[in-house]
């Protein structure tokens, strides 16, 4: 049996883009030029580097209706956004969210696994908050052989009475220790003789295995920043150093609208119906990129249905699926025209994924469409809704990585090819079935490498995208 090629997994999709793009229909989306035209709010202005707007004229007013002696030329379509640009728009949208749209919140620490700290973690308290013994053993005053006091001490207890010189106690970790101790003794470190005088077994020095108090902080010390991402042992930190609630930036709510008549939400596939695979997939996904999912709509192909949707959705981000092309029933660039809404991209020079699109509903509401292909729609989310989200959410974007490949990689004469690799020693390795419809790829990857117009030959290093379930620290809470 003969081993797939990168290139056979490609599939008539990607084929037929190739084919486009000789036609002149590149982006996919069929759209040239460098994207003049007039914004929701009607003032015509240049849209910088692909940050175009809908054409709202220049598909109503044909030139030839125009006044005037000679037509006007047609008016052209904005472009798509090269990869890396897209992504920079993306980010640069939610910064310009204002901030008093989504004010810190307070919350309970076991809510806060996640999210991003509002405000620097002060230490309450000092830590230790009184001194203590860092073993089971004696606490000792003076130079031994000590004489052993009845009464032990256990954490947890009030201040113990102060030791005399020549005296100790049994004392166990964490107890607070008595006033004019001058070490404690571990108990593997002591003999007691048959007058029950208790002697050292090792050389002991001054203060050991005590933990003065203040140690680690004193009250009032910063102990993180603003901004840092709460992970198990930052709420550790927290409980330790006084806290029952923490000050967060609040997760972006986002709404996922499902779209396509075609969709089966359980069972066999069956007469030209599929099951929905982005209904399952794009929740988990969505809220490891810092999203608090409110809603999973499942809308159909009804145009009234998604104006309704959109128009009412309460959501910072609403996440669309298929729709975003222009077949009789895409219905997503038409409902976003009827909403005058701001479009930011409008198909991006990736594949597979060109059709996606990000666009502004309002100012604290943004809308991300990905195209119904399942691996394009991954494609969309790590290209716009990954760096909208993150920058909502106040995270910080992981460090940019690469690796060299194993083997060489097929590309797109011009556009970024984003494909599911293994990381197996220093190298990332491209997995086969990787077309656009394809999920199987995906579901064995551990990264999207990002592979240049004209491919990628075996050596070559390429930036990794890191998939959710590689980030050890976000996996924990992306999953349960
Ligand atoms: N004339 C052209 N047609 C298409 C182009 C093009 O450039 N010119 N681009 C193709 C590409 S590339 C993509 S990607 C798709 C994007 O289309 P839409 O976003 O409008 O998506 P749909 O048409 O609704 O669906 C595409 C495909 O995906 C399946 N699908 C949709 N939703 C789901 C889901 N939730 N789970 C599983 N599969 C889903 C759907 O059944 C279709 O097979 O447009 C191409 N066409
Ligand atoms: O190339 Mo499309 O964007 O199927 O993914």
């Amino acid at each position: 049996m003969t081993a797939r090629s990168d290139l056979d997994d490609l599939g008539a999709e990607e084929a037929l883009a190739l084919v486009n793009e000789g036609n002149g229909n590149g982006s996919g989306t069929g759209r040239g030029g460098q994207g003049l035209g007039p914004t929701s709010a009607g003032s015509a202005v240049p849209a910088p580097g692909g940050e175009g707007v809908y054409d709202v004229d220049a598909d109503n007013d044909s030139p030839g209706t125009r006044p005037g002696p000679t037509p006007a030329p047609a008016p052209e379509r904005p472009r798509a956004t090269p990869w890396p640009q897209a992504r920079v728009i993306a980010e640069r949208a939610a910064r310009r969210v204002p901030r008093t749209a989504s004010p810190p919140v307070s919350v309970p620490l076991d809510g806060a696994l996640g999210l991003v700290l509002a405000a620097p973690l002060t230490a309450l308290t000092d830590l230790p908050s009184f001194d203590t013994s860092a073993m089971d053993g004696w606490a000792v005053a003076g130079p031994g052989p000590w004489d052993v006091r009845e009464a032990g001490v256990l954490a947890g207890h009030a201040q113990p009475e102060p030791l005399t010189d020549g005296d100790a106690v049994r004392i166990a970790t964490g107890a607070r220790i008595p006033y004019d101790t001058t070490a404690v003794l571990r108990g593997e470190h002591g003999r007691t003789d048959d007058k029950g005088r208790l002697h050292p077994i090792r050389e002991m020095s001054h203060g050991q295995d005590i933990r003065p108090r203040g140690q680690e902080c004193r009250s009032g010390d910063q102990l993180l920043p603003a901004g840092t991402f709460v992970t198990p042992a930052v709420l550790g930190l927290a409980a330790a150093a006084g806290y029952d609630t923490l000050a967060a930036i609040p997760r972006p709510r986002a709404e996922v609208l499902v779209l396509g008549d075609e969709l089966l939400t359980e069972g066999l596939p069956h007469d030209g119906l599929i099951r929905d695979a982005l209904g399952p997939m794009l929740p988990p996904w969505l809220r490891s990129l810092g999203a608090d999912v409110i809603a999973v709509r499942r809308l159909g192909d009804d145009a009234d249905a998604l104006y309704e949707a959109l128009k009412n959705s309460p959501a910072e981000i609403v996440v669309t699926t298929g729709g975003t092309a222009a077949g009789p029933v895409d219905h997503v660039h038409p409902t976003l025209r009827r909403l005058d809404a701001e479009l930011l991209v409008h198909g991006v020079q990736v594949r597979p994924g060109h059709p996606m699109l990000l666009a502004r509903l309002k100012e604290n509401q943004h809308l991300v469409g990905l195209p119904g292909n399942p691996l394009a729609a991954v494609s969309g989310l790590l290209t716009l809704a990954e760096p909208l989200l993150r920058t909502l959410a106040g995270r910080a974007a992981p460090e940019s990585y690469t690796l060299p490949l194993k083997d060489e990689v097929h590309g797109h004469p011009h556009d970024t090819r984003l494909v599911p690799v293994v990381v197996r020693g220093d190298r990332a390795v491209p997995l086969h079935y990787n077309g656009p419809a394809m999920l199987r790829g995906i579901a064995a990857a551990e990264a999207l490498a990002v592979v240049p117009p004209g491919g990628a030959r075996a050596g070559q290093e390429l930036e990794l995208l890191d998939l959710p379930w590689a980030a050890a620290t976000e996996a924990g809470e992306c999953f349960t």
